[in-house]
């Protein structure tokens, strides 16, 4: 079963209903610049409240050590999300598993960096933008991506309408999602959050009927 991350939630309720929708993983967005900011207390409030199942992911954008510290001292994040030029040595100080972000910029060199986070949790693949290191809802040529015997999620740009066609194609352990299930910039839409699993879980029944056939 593709496993599902919704990134940007920014209060229990947003939680709650990224929950109820069957989210396996949530995001919580420390980068002052997104519309999708949380502080390190609001995060708190929202972690205390989430079901226990449910992964608690806080999102980076070339922190300082003393900021992330500072935020997982009031907030305990099961997981860490890197999405700059973070190095291996400082994503791993902090004790926490973490996802390294691999940002299609068209020169990156894709195998220089999974040799370089061979310890992350996962490596996660995004659309590049010179003036936005993430969370654009640009989507990027899935060809580029490569055949990866790790864990590695999915995102950029995905919906409802395009994340089935990227299961088929692809078979991403995980797929994360921003921007694509909002109903405006940092307001995640319970409707859009429902159909976005919706489609999700009937990409998986279809390639488990494929497989069985
Ligand atoms: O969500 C943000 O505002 C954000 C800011 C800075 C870096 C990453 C950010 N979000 C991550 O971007 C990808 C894709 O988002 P989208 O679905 O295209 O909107 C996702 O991993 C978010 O976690």
């Amino acid at each position: 079963m593709t496993r599902v991350k919704i990134c940007g939630v920014r209060s229990a309720e947003m939680a709650e209903a990224a929950s109820a929708a069957g989210a396996d993983a949530i995001g919580f967005v420390f980068y002052a610049k997104s519309s999708r900011a949380v502080t390190a207390m609001e995060a708190a409030a929202v972690v205390r409240e989430t079901p226990a199942l449910v992964t608690t992911v806080g999102l980076f954008v070339n922190a300082t050590a003393d900021e992330v510290s500072r935020i997982l001292d009031c907030c305990p994040l099961d997981c860490l999300q890197f999405h700059g030029g973070e190095s291996a040595a400082f994503c791993q100080q902090f004790g926490r598993p973490y996802i390294k972000v691999i940002s299609m910029r068209p020169e990156v060199d894709i195998p220089a960096e999974l040799r370089e986070h061979s310890n992350a949790r996962a490596i996660l693949f995004d659309a590049w933008r010179a003036d936005a290191p993430g969370g654009t809802g640009d989507t990027f040529a899935w060809e580029r991506l490569p055949t990866l015997e790790r864990p590695w999620i999915l995102a950029g740009g995905l919906t409802a309408d395009n994340v089935g066609a990227a299961i088929a194609q692809l078979a991403p352990p995980a797929v994360d999602v921003s921007g694509g299930v909002e109903s405006a910039p940092g307001k995640k839409d319970p409707t859009r959050m429902r159909e976005f699993i919706h489609a999700v879980r009937e990409a998986d029944k279809r390639k488990h009927e494929d497989a069985a056939a």
